[in-house]
């Protein structure tokens, strides 16, 4: 598929800017205090409505996840189950951000494909209605379907709207695929960070408590981090295994890209504290 996204829907990418894990439930998820910003570097999809009572999935993702997996029919037939809509929907997803990258690829096209099949559809729910059967899709999902950048608690879906500094990133996609439940079943993984209140989290050091484990795990991820390091300030977003840098100008942030060794893939992007599918709604 071309670089122009030829389809209408954006699924954009997320960071944590920083990640503190302050504990862990009886049910094994993990209580967070995260804060959420997006980049306008997303996944395209586009949707047809049909009669029908079939979904329909058409990629460029290739066969590295079933269609049963795919967290698109997943969000498409929830909201079909949870709605009794009789139709269905034949979608087109152009994939372009990296998988199991800590980006939150997959929550977010479940998140596009829940807000545009419920206009589609004209199955009417809230945005809160919607950020409820997403969350039963992953922890993830209730933040892309929100659209703006959040302080976020509980395991990730405890929002608040917050406005913070917009800086140019260059994103580095070491080359290895972190798996989140992993790293969240680690027996060496930090869950004690005490509780902190949203301003005293603003204000003081950002940090990312999987990431002394990833790198210690992946030196494909300490590598590219502490290459990184030597240009920005940089962290890891999610459970790895990309890292981001913060740059004041995009200017700046290419110039490190135009450095980067070969072995590595990167990019640069704008942080967004709306994200690009919720300006389409706005200027629609
Ligand atoms: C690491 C983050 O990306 C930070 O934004 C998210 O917390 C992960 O969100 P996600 O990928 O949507 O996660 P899910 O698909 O819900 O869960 C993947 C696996 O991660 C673990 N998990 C996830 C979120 C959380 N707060 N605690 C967990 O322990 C669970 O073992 C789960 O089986
Ligand atoms: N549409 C999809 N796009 C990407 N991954 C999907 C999709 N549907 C299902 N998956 C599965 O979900 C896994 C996680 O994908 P995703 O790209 O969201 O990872 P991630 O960026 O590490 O997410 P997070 O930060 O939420 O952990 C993939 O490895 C894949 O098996």
């Amino acid at each position: 598929m071309a670089n122009a996204p030829s389809l209408a829907w954006p699924a954009p990418a997320k960071l944590n800017l920083f990640l503190h894990i302050t504990g862990r439930r009886a049910d094994g998820y993990h209580e967070l205090q995260t804060l959420f910003q997006f980049i306008d570097h997303c996944d395209w999809l586009d949707f047809k409505p049909t009669t029908k009572d079939e979904l329909k999935l058409h990629s460029n993702m290739g066969p590295v996840v079933a269609d049963s997996d795919n967290l698109i029919l997943k969000a498409a037939k929830s909201l079909k189950l949870h709605t009794a809509y009789p139709g269905g929907a034949e979608i087109w997803l152009d994939k372009r951000l990296p998988m199991g990258g800590g980006l939150g690829g997959g929550s977010s096209d479940a998140a596009t494909t829940l807000v545009a099949l419920n206009e589609l559809w004209q199955t009417g729910l809230s945005k809160q209605e919607l950020m409820a059967l997403g969350l039963k899709l992953g922890a993830d999902v209730p933040v892309f379907i929100n659209g703006v950048a959040a302080f976020a608690e509980g395991v990730g879906e405890k929002l608040q709207a917050v406005t913070v500094p917009e800086p140019w990133y260059l994103v580095l996609v070491p080359d290895v695929h972190v798996s989140t439940a992993e790293i969240f079943q680690h027996p060496e993984l930090v869950r004690d960070t005490p509780k902190l209140d949203q301003g005293s989290l603003l204000a003081g050091q950002w940090h990312n408590d999987c990431q002394a484990l990833v790198q210690a795990k992946y030196p494909q991820v300490a590598n590219a981090l502490s290459w990184l390091l030597e240009y920005a300030p940089s962290r890891m977003t999610g459970t790895g295994a990309c890292v981001f840098g913060e740059f004041a100008t995009q200017q700046a942030a290419l110039e490190a890209l135009a450095l980067k060794p070969d072995n590595l893939q990167g990019f640069v992007a704008k942080g967004l504290n709306r994200s690009p599918l919720e300006l389409r709604r706005v200027q629609l």
